[in-house]
């Protein structure tokens, strides 16, 4: 299968089981939200994907690659969106864009065809001539996810996205990427742990303390899917 495939990772930090045989598959087009409460493992697993670390074991593959075979190739399919920005304040949209590609290769004419098309993806192309210091988070996420789909990947890894963002912002980025991934055909993995990102018909991976609890297709959504995900992580009985 094309998409991104998660197969029997596990991963230890020392002696804490952070991950437990994890495994999922997004086929192409699919907005998959990874729902976890804190701790549940989900920067780890991130970091798994991303090759920021290799796992003790399991595979992945991105976009029919495996990454423990062919990690450039794999990582060339992949467009990631850290929970940390990662913008150059002091350069314009444009600039930005300009110099990320570069760091895939891409130069000249292709270079800015290929920002021209990624910012007006996300609403953004009117905005290239601004710093990025004067944009609010919202246009700096955007920005972001629109850098991240500069080289063409299949696969698009966004870590809790919409921290910080106002519900407005919040709500536009969650369209624009779940248009993405409907338009463009794009294998998404959204890691959150707000449930109202998670629309209708979504792929939903619940994971909790390490170990992968559900994979499933939304069909609840607001307070139903709230309550649903509390109950299979347990927070409806904390204290
Ligand atoms: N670098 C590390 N060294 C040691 N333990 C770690 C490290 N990173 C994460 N952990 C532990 O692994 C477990 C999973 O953490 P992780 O950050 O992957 O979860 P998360 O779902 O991303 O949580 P959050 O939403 O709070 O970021 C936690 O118990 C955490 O304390």
């Amino acid at each position: 299968m094309t998409g991104l495939i998660v197969e029997q990772i596990s991963h230890d930090w020392g002696q804490k089981r952070a991950l437990d045989e994890v495994s999922f598959a997004i086929e192409p087009g699919r907005f998959c939200a990874l729902l976890g409460p804190n701790g549940a493992g989900k920067s780890t697993l991130f970091g798994l994907i991303t090759r920021l670390f290799t796992p003790r074991s399991g595979w992945i593959s991105v976009a029919g690659h495996r990454m423990d075979q062919a990690p450039l190739v794999a990582l060339g399919q992949m467009g990631v969106v850290f929970q940390q920005q990662t913008l150059d304040l002091d350069l314009t949209v444009w600039r930005n864009m300009l110099y990320f590609a570069g760091l895939h290769g891409i130069t000249g004419k292709a270079a800015r065809l290929a920002a021209h098309d990624a910012l007006d993806r996300l609403g953004m192309a009117e905005r290239r001539g601004e710093k990025v210091r004067a944009l609010n988070g919202g246009h700096r996420r955007r920005l972001e996810i629109a850098r991240a789909l500069m080289h063409g990947p299949k696969v698009l890894l966004l870590d809790e996205p919409t921290v910080g963002l106002d519900a407005q912002s919040r709500q536009s980025i969650v369209d624009h990427v779940h248009t993405l991934a409907r338009e463009d055909g794009l294998s998404v993995l959204w890691a959150t742990h707000l449930t109202d990102e998670v629309l209708p018909g979504d792929q939903l991976v619940i994971l909790h303390q390490g170990k992968i609890r559900e994979v499933s297709t939304s069909s609840q959504t607001g307070p139903d899917l709230t309550a649903h995900f509390l109950s299979i992580t347990g927070q409806d009985r904390a204290e």
